[in-house]
Parts: structure tokens; C-alpha cells; sequence
């Protein structure tokens, strides 16, 4: 187990190394530049398989393809900018819509998938909108190091987050989490691939609660418990 991983980290090293190089090459021949508002931003799904995935993160992808033909699960798209967080909810609750709009966030991305392949968060996330759960594949990378060889604390709990927020904005749309509450049961090795199992438990009013556990992907072993609390974001409110 230890070596594969450390295979893993040395050939992820090796990806980054090249990259780097390729990507120090084109500043050097390019003016710096920033990407404006006007700009249109190529709105690339993020939740599909690249190099970096691991055996286990393809195989366990493909199973949920499958299950996908007949309807009863769906892949959950993913991109980096802004396109997620359209909903006028969110607009009418967050910053000046200017903000938002306007170049001041134009650098703006979702945390997890700031990282280049393979070194931080890769996930894609299934949902059974029959059952109001749904499955997050992650696979964390080397830069999400807690304790030496072991996945940080935060890097799961932000995973959590996400897998919760995808369940519980499904049902309840524009939401924000109010409350979690993780139990760390095991350490987790970096690099290796966990599955979220998400539900939504109970939606009363504006609150949804969702739980989740987090498990190898041969479900021995169990990593991580939570609970949460999302609430429904109200338009006539604003966040300030
Ligand atoms: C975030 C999801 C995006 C969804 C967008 C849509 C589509 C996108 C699709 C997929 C999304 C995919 C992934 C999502 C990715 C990442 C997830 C990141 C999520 C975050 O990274 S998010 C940042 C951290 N999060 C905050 O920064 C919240 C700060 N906070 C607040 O902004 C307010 O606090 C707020 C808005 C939560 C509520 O404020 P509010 O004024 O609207 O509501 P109010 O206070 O009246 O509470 C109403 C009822 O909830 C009860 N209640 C409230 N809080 C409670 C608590 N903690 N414990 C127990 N009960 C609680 C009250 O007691 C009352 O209960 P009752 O009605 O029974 O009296």
C-alpha cells in the first residue's frame, strides 16, 4: 500500500515537473495576463477521468457510469468558475451583483478544484434523486498532506462540505452550511480513493440535514462520519 503510494507521489512529481516547466515556458513567450469579465470563461467538466486518476477512482467510476444508462443515478458536472452558483438566490443574497459579475471575481474558483491534476481534491459525485443521496468518488492528492503519509483533517472535512453541499442544493437549491459535525474514525492514507455515501435525512422548512459516511472503496473500513446542517438561503435577507 505504502509503496503504490509512494509510486504514485513520485510519478505525480514527475507530472508536475513537466508542467511546471511547460507552463513557466509559455509565460516566458506570453505578456502576464488576466482573464476579464468579458472574456468568456470555457466552462470544462471537471468531474471526468484524467491521468491522474487512480485504477480504483476509474473502476469505481465506471460502475457509476453504469448504473447512470438507466436513469435511476446521475453524474453531477463540475466547473471551476462561477457557472455552479447562478441561481438568482444567490446573487440577490451574496455580494453586489457588480462584484460577482464584474472583474473583481474573475479570478475567482471553487477551492477544490484550484489544484492541478492529481495533486489536490479529484472527485466526481453521483446522485439517486429517488433516494435523496447521493455518492462522492475522491481521490486526494499529495498537497492535501495532514500528518506525514496521511490525508489532512480539513482535506476531508472540505470534501464532507462538498459532497453534503451537492446533496443538500440538489433538494434545496441555493444553501449554506450551518453546521458540521465529522467523527475522524481511521487516518487515510494520501492518495488513495474514499467514497462519501451523502443523505439527505430530514427537510423541515428552511433547514435540510444530511448525513454521510466515508469509506474505503472496498467499504472495509470505515473513515469518517457526519452530520450536517444546510439552510436555505432567503432572498429577502442579504449575507451582511
Ligand atoms: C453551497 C452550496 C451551493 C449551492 C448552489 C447551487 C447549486 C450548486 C450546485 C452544487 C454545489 C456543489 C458544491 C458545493 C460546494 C461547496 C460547499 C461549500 C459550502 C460552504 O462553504 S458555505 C460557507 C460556510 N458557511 C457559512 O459561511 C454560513 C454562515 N452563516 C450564515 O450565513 C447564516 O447563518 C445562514 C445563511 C446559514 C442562516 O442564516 P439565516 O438568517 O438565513 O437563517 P436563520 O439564522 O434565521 O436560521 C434559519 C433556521 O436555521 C437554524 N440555524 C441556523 N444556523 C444554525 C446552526 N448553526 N445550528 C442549528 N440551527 C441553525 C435557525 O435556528 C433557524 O431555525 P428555526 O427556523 O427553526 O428558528
Amino acid at each position: 500500500m505504502l509503496r503504490s503510494c509512494t509510486a504514485g507521489l513520485r510519478s505525480l512529481w514527475a507530472l508536475r515537473g513537466r508542467r511546471e516547466g511547460a507552463a513557466r515556458l509559455s509565460a516566458d513567450l506570453q505578456p502576464a495576463r488576466r482573464l476579464f469579465s468579458t472574456e468568456k470563461a470555457v466552462h470544462k467538466d471537471w468531474a471526468l477521468p484524467n491521468p491522474s486518476w487512480s485504477k480504483d477512482l476509474k473502476l469505481l467510476f465506471d460502475q457509476f457510469m453504469k448504473k447512470c444508462e438507466d436513469g435511476s443515478w446521475e453524474r453531477l458536472p463540475s466547473c471551476k468558475h462561477t457557472c455552479t452558483y447562478k441561481s438568482e438566490d444567490f446573487k440577490t443574497y451574496f455580494l453586489d451583483p457588480q462584484l460577482v459579475e464584474g472583474e473583481g471575481l474573475s479570478q475567482a474558483q471553487l477551492f477544490t478544484r484550484g489544484f492541478e491534476d492529481g495533486l489536490g481534491f479529484e472527485y466526481v459525485i453521483f446522485n439517486n434523486n429517488d433516494e435523496k443521496r447521493t455518492v462522492c468518488l475522491f481521490q486526494g492528492g499529495p498537497y492535501l498532506q495532514g500528518i506525514p503519509g496521511f490525508l489532512h483533517g480539513g482535506a476531508i472535512a472540505t470534501m464532507i462540505d462538498v459532497a453534503f453541499g451537492s446533496c443538500a442544493a440538489i433538494s434545496g437549491g441555493a444553501v449554506m452550511t450551518a453546521n458540521l459535525n465529522i467523527n475522524f474514525k481511521r487516518p487515510v492514507p494520501l492518495c488513495s480513493v474514499l467514497v462519501i455515501h451523502s443523505q439527505l435525512d430530514k427537510l423541515e422548512g428552511r433547514k435540510l440535514f444530511v448525513s454521510c459516511n466515508v469509506r474505503s472503496v472496498d467499504e472495509k473500513t470505515l473513515y469518517s462520519e457526519a452530520t450536517g446542517l444546510f439552510i436555505k438561503l432567503d432572498p429577502k435577507k442579504s449575507s451582511t
